[in-house]
């Protein structure tokens, strides 16, 4: 019996266009062939019978890959490394798993096939409810799943195929063998918008023959492009060592060469899993084919790099690091409000009348014991103060103390300094907390309970309060007092660091006011306004030490 099928149809070659839901009538049955649905949809689009579904404008649409392969357990590579590719791209990842490997840095030990009829009700579980835009296969371990597959693609069409025909593992093991070659000639790749072989399989597709040199990637792109995918890319990775990364890309028309120059590193497990991953995510956010592969090979330069030396596993061949972008998050210690203990505040003008540079001055605060550093420079150039911030961040890192910015949220990302401080007419703190994620260090200067209040909400670490004492450093700055430094503390859910005027004479006073929020003092020319900044400092340090000492 015929019966209503709700498919999701696109162009014959990928078309960066939003999804197009079809109701098929009952008379339609369902498609028998790619072609015949690509030929389908040409014409319903020439007769104008698309109807676009009503759509909810509070609704998000999500760039969606379906990835159909195997699971890898070192993490590397298969499924793993589908899933790390795509969120690191921002692309939401769905899952067919086709095998289960017991597979690490040595080898691959062990290969469990999924059932048929299991990988058939997974696709189903997923086409049916939450179509993707993308469908990427990796592991097709046997001709039952490749068959599988190709007619649940028939049932459920998507915008674009990503074949990467996955045979031999590099370590040299099986993961799907020659039996799978008819079905993937036959059926898969007629259907596919791009396949991605490395040299081995490309060579295996045109029954052996040999491929060794760029000349030979072109010859079997064209040979492979004869086989019915619209486009194809012949892997480099397994050049000879001495020849940069080439990947060559046929679209039926025109050659291409992706070249990169060869990473040095045991690293390379799952390099072909990401590079296909990566081109679906990129063609599942709406890139044109050429585009989303460049977007790809240069993704995975980048993550090869990146992880050149990382050391995960014994074996010979190692994983790479997908999350890239997150991992100054990881090297940095969290923020700990004892940071602000004794803050150390530069000063430009100062550091000119003394002959300092802005990193002679810093690498002076911390030798002193400065606790955490802000770099307050209001007449540096945004060059020149990008360039400091980068060498004193450098001393930071070695000495444990976090440096911020003040003001500047963007020579704070570019120098990755650990985060800002900034002022109540600066950039709101929660587009600063938008700009700059979830773990750099934000500092807001508040002078009432409501601005605290609002520091609190917008995502702040700890509050500036003052000025406590009249100053000279900033101008038109309203001295609140320590009765005014009270109030702030007491109604602050943030830990709170005193500023303005406080120096040797007075420190202690600001520590005696007993409230536990307060963790210590900022200061500028207490320290920067002197001859000898170290000394200076220290001498501070063993004033508030002696005051934790009193107040306990
Ligand atoms: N050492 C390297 N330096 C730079 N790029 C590389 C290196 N090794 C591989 N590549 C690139 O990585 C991508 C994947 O190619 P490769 O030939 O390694 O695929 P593969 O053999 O299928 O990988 P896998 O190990 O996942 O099976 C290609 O773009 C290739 O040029
Ligand atoms: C599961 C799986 N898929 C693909 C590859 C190819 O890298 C692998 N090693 N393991
Ligand atoms: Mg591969």
């Amino acid at each position: 019996m015929a019966h209503l099928c709700f498919q999701v149809l696109s162009t014959s070659f990928f078309t960066p266009k939003p999804q197009i839901p079809v109701l098929l009538s009952p008379g339609a049955a369902c498609i028998k062939s790619i072609h015949q649905y690509r030929y389908l949809y040409l014409k319903a689009m020439q007769d104008d019978k698309f109807s676009t579904p009503p759509c909810d404008e509070s609704k998000v649409r999500v760039p969606h890959v379906l990835t159909v392969a195997g699971s890898d357990s070192g993490g590397g590579a298969g499924i793993q490394a589908d899933i790390k590719a795509c969120a690191a791209r921002g692309v939401y990842c769905s899952t067919v798993i086709t095998a289960v490997t017991a597979q690490n840095t040595v080898g691959v030990q062990g290969v469990n096939i999924v059932p048929e009829d299991f990988v058939a009700e997974q696709l189903r579980s997923v086409l049916s409810d939450m179509p993707p835009n993308v469908v990427k296969t990796g592991m097709l371990p046997s001709t039952g799943i490749v068959k599988t597959l190709c007619q649940s693609l028939k049932e459920f069409p998507v915008q674009a195929l990503v074949v990467d025909p996955v045979m031999v593992s590099t370590s040299g093991h099986t993961l799907a063998g020659p039996s799978i070659l008819d079905s993937f000639r036959e059926e898969l790749l007629p259907m596919a918008d791009i396949v991605t072989p490395n040299l081995k399989e490309a060579s295996a597709l045109l029954g052996g023959v040999p491929l060794e040199t760029i000349a030979d990637m072109r010859s079997a792109a064209k040979a492979i492009h004869d086989i019915g995918p619209r486009n194809v890319l012949v892997k480099g990775g397994d050049l000879p060592a001495s020849l940069d990364a080439v990947d060559v890309f046929y679209d039926g028309n025109d050659f291409y060469e992706f070249r990169s120059s060869r990473i040095m590193t045991p690293n390379t497990h799952g390099t072909g899993c990401t590079l296909a991953s990566t081109v679906a995510a990129e063609l599942a956010k709406g890139s044109q084919m050429l585009s989303a592969v460049k977007v790809a090979k240069r993704y995975v330069e980048a993550v090869l790099s990146y992880s050149k030396n990382i050391a995960i596993g014994g074996g010979c061949q190692g994983p790479m690091d997908h999350l890239l972008k997150l991992k100054s998050n990881v090297e940095r210690r969290p923020f700990d409000p004892c940071d602000l203990f004794l803050y150390a505040v530069t000063d430009s003008r100062m550091n000119k009348k003394w002959g300092r540079s802005i990193v002679d001055a810093v690498k002076a605060a911390i030798e002193g014991g400065a606790s955490i550093i802000q770099l307050r420079e209001k007449e540096v150039d945004t060059g020149d103060f990008l360039e400091a911030a980068k060498a004193c961040l450098k001393i930071c890192r070695v000495h444990g103390v976090p440096l911020l910015i003040n003001d500047r949220i963007d020579v704070a990302l570019a120098s990755d300094a650990d985060g800002v401080h900034i002022g109540q007419s600066d950039m709101p703190a929660h587009v600063a907390r938008a700009l700059l994620g979830p773990d750099k260090i934000i500092g807001v200067s508040c002078k009432t309970p409501e601005h605290a209040q609002q520091a609190w909400v917008d995502g702040a670490d700890y509050i500036g309060s003052g000025g406590v004492y009249p100053t000279n450093t900033k101008e038109n700055n309203k001295t609140i007092g320590l009765d005014g430094l009270k109030t702030v503390c007491v109604s602050s859910k943030l830990p709170v660091v005193a500023i303005g005027g406080i120096g040797m004479s007075n420190a202690q006073a600001v520590m005696r006011l007993g409230v536990p929020n307060l963790k210590g003092v900022a200061v500028v020319s207490a320290l920067f306004d002197r001859e000898c900044v170290t000394t200076e400092t220290r001498k501070l340090l063993e004033v508030l030490k002696e005051s934790t000492k009193i107040a306990n």
